[in-house]
């Protein structure tokens, strides 16, 4: 496999491409749909840059009674902290560009986390941006589901998953809804 750093520095630039190109969206996948239910905490991302924007599955795992929760990162060395995010709430700015709610008192447990992903096969291995953030949550809350969130272009042949790498469960794309 490529080196993953070179690996990522491709797909940003693909993704931004694309993004330019195409002005995708992402709709909600029925299969998807149907496993929000009411009171599950979903852990959700605010897009960055040319990420997949999963606004689209916010709100329906909202209409669907969902609790949604953003990570809040303290920073590279730190676990993601899982805050609630009710509509309208305020976001403020945090490391790498993003916009996270502040820390309250309030942390949640996620039951499904929506992970943005840099790469992916389609064996469901992914390659995020390399913190360790998502393979720390997911080692953390292994019950939780863990969709991926990508464009389809950020597809690639072949991941080898590392030691502590966990699978995820699905991939949402702009065309697809990728599972076993
Ligand atoms: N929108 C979004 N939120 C997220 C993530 C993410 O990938 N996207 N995360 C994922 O773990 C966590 C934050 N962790 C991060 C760790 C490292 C970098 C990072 O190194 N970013 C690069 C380039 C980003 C780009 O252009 O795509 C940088 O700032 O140089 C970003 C986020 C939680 N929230
Ligand atoms: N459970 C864990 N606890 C502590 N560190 C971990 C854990 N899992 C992975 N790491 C570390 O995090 C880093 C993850 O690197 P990797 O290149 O696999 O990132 P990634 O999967 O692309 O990133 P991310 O999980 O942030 O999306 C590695 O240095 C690894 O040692």
């Amino acid at each position: 496999m490529t080196d993953k750093k070179q690996l990522r520095g491709d797909m940003r630039r693909i993704r931004d491409a694309f993004v330019v190109r195409a002005r995708p969206t992402i709709s909600v996948p029925a299969p998807l749909r149907a496993l929000f239910a009411p009171d599950m905490i979903v852990v959700a991302y605010v897009a960055v840059g040319s990420e997949a924007d999963p606004g689209p599955l916010i709100a329906a795992a909202r209409a669907a009674g969902c609790r949604i929760a953003l990570p809040h990162v303290v920073d590279r060395a730190t676990p993601l902290v899982f805050v609630p995010w009710n509509e309208d709430d305020a976001l403020v700015d945090g490391p790498y560009r993003l916009r996270q709610p502040a820390l309250g008192n309030e942390r949640l447990a996620p039951d499904l986390v929506l992970t943005p992903l840099v790469a992916f096969d389609r064996a469901l291995n992914r390659v995020g941006q390399g913190a360790g953030h998502y393979d720390r949550a997911f080692a953390d809350y292994p019950n939780a589901t863990r969709i991926g969130v990508a464009w389809s272009v950020q597809e690639v042949a072949d991941i080898e998953p590392d030691a502590w790498d966990a699978p995820l469960h699905a991939i949402v794309t702009e065309q697809e809804w990728i599972t076993r």
